[in-house]
């Protein structure tokens, strides 16, 4: 059954349309991957998605219900959460204390109690700091619990941008990028964890990726994107070896391409 469903989906910026009339959708417990050269729309339309920017007109549906134009905490709310191709972590304030921060607005007692230090501030403190410390374990990061998240590497701040997305139990987790910067190592520490959050928690994953080996080990279905448009949508496989997807990526994207015509 598809949980989000994209009909018509286009975004302008003055005259240029960074995303045409696209059609797409991600059915429930899919990994699917988003890709396409530099320029092609990708983050256009997770931010689309993600309601940090509102379509010029389409309409976009999740979960049974038209989330077309809701603004991004609305829409995290309804169960969608994403990460950003740059980390935003907050490097001075502990890692369990950046994997714990999306809770905070929506605790009963919210931040005046907890910055008054009311005993029901507290408790909802601690039960955070319990949730981020599970997820903790599961990342394989538990000892840096207390530590500033500027001790860790880039590797390690990323899983701690995907704890951080998934302490919310997303129905739909949106990944910009995640593994950009990533040694191998940890790239296969990366599609080992993506694939555990479908697998163990039933979470539902959208993926724009320029790392191939991650699109083709992890994803069930890839959607190409081309100038904004859809020009391949299936298994891994068969999408690589589209003659519009090689044309895509011969053609070398924006730059150049924009350069030759
Ligand atoms: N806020 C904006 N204002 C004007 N143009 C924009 C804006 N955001 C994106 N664009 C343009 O829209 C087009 C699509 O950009 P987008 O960032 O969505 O592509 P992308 O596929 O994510 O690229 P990359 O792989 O390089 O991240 C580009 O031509 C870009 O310059």
């Amino acid at each position: 059954m598809a949980l989000l469903t994209c009909e018509g989906v286009t975004r302008t910026f003055g005259g240029m349309v960074a995303v045409n009339e696209v059609d797409l959708h991600v059915n429930e417990g899919e990994i699917v991957g988003l890709i396409g050269p530099n320029g092609s729309g990708k983050s256009t339309m997770v931010n689309l998605i993600t309601g940090v920017l509102p379509p010029t007109s389409g309409r976009i549906m999740f979960d049974g219900r038209d989330i077309t134009g809701l603004p991004s905490w609305k829409i995290n709310r309804r169960g969608i959460s994403r990460t950003f191709q740059l980390l935003r972590l907050f490097k001075s304030l502990s890692v369990a204390d950046n994997i714990s921060m999306p809770l905070h607005p929506r605790h009963r007692a919210g931040l005046l109690a907890s910055i008054l230090g009311r005993s029901e501030a507290t408790a909802e403190d601690e039960a955070s700091y319990a949730q981020a410390c599970e997820l903790l374990d599961l990342f394989e990061l538990r000892a840096f619990a207390d530590r500033p998240a500027s001790d860790l590497s880039i590797g390690q701040q990323r899983m701690v941008e995907l704890a951080r997305g998934i302490i919310v139990n997303p129905k739909l987790f949106v990944l910009d990028e995640p593994a950009a910067g990533l040694s191998p190592p940890n790239v296969d520490k990366l599609i080992a964890l993506i694939r555990r959050l479908r697998d163990e928690r039933g979470i539902t994953i959208l993926l724009v990726e320029h790392v191939m080996r991650v699109v083709q080990e992890l994803c069930d279905r890839v959607i190409v994107l081309d100038y904004g448009t859809k020009i391949a949508d299936g298994p891994p496989r068969e999408v690589s070896e589209d003659p519009k997807v090689v044309e895509a990526y011969i053609g070398g994207g924006k730059v150049s391409r924009r350069a030759r015509a």
